[in-house]
């Protein structure tokens, strides 16, 4: 049974909210997390993650569906019986929403102390904390006089010192510089493996999913657009919505700028991206089924990326021959891989933002560099 099931949850802010329009913020999501798991909600500005994570802890009530925690469902049910499922969910910010007025201890003490905890075993638990957060330095310090990352630090010590089961961590790196994140996102590892927790991940850094997630769902006008398993959603991304945020992070995917180069630099030859994957297609098979149909193939673009000990990554060809030709070994290389054709657009049609799903990963939206004469189209294949 998962530890979190949610089942066509919706929450509507209703019409006094915003100017008489109803905002639907979260629209049907239906998921599974499962103990034990690091699982990453990504989606922009806007998208429903921080309402979505409010539902779960109960801070709010979803508008109508199922929402249950350990097979409780939360929807509808009385204050006093939440209580007990809050306290079994612990909650990191983006601002970290410390008391400045209370030193280190005495802000990881706090939820020791509303849950009324005798004084000595609270102090042996902060020391604890402390510890396993690697500030056991700073007790006696007060919030501004650390850094965001030690601020971090603090603020999953606190989180975790009624030991819940389950950390929401709300876009918890978003503030802090690149090697502090990757610190703090060490510590939440940490808290997973070491502690048994399941964490949920608020961010709109794929690279944040990419380096602690075992899972990720990507969310976009308050649904779910595409799930599963980080390694799975990586190397065979979906939806748009998710190429796009896969592209920010992963190698091998030429961007428009790029794909407008290559089309310059083979002007006469066909351009294909074939997706290749440890255990999965073999990068020499490809090869040998270009080759059988006599094409000139030469590797123009490419990269491997490595995610949980498994690679996988994107290799882009430039196809010379007659057309037939072409077509018979795009069809071979179809059979093993997922191929992704590269198309130079017209220079005077207007880029768009891309929402057919038969598009393929870097579909260029016109709205990260400016440079949107090109499209990437896949042709189905192998996932
Ligand atoms: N209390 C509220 N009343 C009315 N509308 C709200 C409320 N909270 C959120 N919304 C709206 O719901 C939608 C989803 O917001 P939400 O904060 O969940 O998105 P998000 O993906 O977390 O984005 P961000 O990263 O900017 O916080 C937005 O349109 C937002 O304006």
């Amino acid at each position: 049974m998962a530890l979190i099931s949610l089942r066509d949850v919706v929450k509507e802010y209703p019409s006094s909210a915003r100017n008489g329009v109803a905002v639907r913020a979260v629209d049907g999501v239906s998921l599974d997390i499962q103990a034990g798991d690091i699982y990453g909600m990504i989606g922009y500005s806007g998208a429903g993650k921080s309402t979505l994570v409010r539902l779960v802890n109960a801070l709010e009530p979803a508008t109508s569906g199922v929402i249950e925690v350990d097979g409780v469902n939360l929807v509808g049910l009385p204050e006093r019986d939440l209580r007990p499922i809050r306290s079994g969910i612990g909650m990191i910010f983006q601002q970290f929403n410390l008391f400045n007025s209370r030193t280190v201890a005495g802000n990881v003490a706090y939820p020791l102390r509303v849950a009324k905890w005798e004084k000595a075993a609270r102090e042996k638990r902060v020391a604890e904390l402390l510890d396993f957060v690697g500030l056991a330095d700073k007790a006696g310090n007060y919030p501004d006089q650390l850094s965001g990352g030690q601020k971090q630090r603090v603020g999953i010590a606190r989180a975790l010192a009624t030991q819940p089961r389950i950390l929401l961590a709300d876009e918890a790196t978003s503030a802090l510089d690149p090697q502090t994140t990757s610190d703090v996102l060490a510590l939440l590892q940490k808290v997973n493996r070491e502690l048994g927790v399941t964490i949920i991940v608020i961010t709109h850094e794929m690279d944040v999913i990419k380096s602690i997630a075992t899972h990720v769902a990507v969310m976009e006008s308050g649904r779910v657009v595409e799930r599963g398993e980080v390694f799975d959603v990586f190397s065979n991304p979906q939806a748009p919505a998710t190429r796009r945020f896969v592209s920010t992070v992963v190698q091998g995917i030429p961007n428009p700028h790029e794909i407008r180069e290559l089309s310059e630099r083979y002007p006469s030859s066909r351009l294909i991206a074939v997706s290749v994957r440890s255990g999965g297609t073999e990068q020499a098979e490809v090869f040998r089924r270009l080759q059988s149909e006599n094409l000139g193939v030469q590797l123009v673009f490419g990269g491997i990326n490595e995610i949980r000990g498994h690679s996988f990554g994107y290799l882009t060809f430039a196809l010379d021959g007659e057309s037939h030709a072409v077509e018979r070994g795009i069809a071979a290389v179809q059979e093993i891989a997922e191929v992704s054709r590269l198309e130079r657009v017209p220079d005077d049609v207007e880029a768009t933002i891309t929402h057919d799903p038969d598009t393929g990963p870097g579909t260029t939206d016109g709205g990260t560099d400016g440079a949107a004469d090109v499209s990437l189209e896949k042709d189905g294949g192998a996932r």
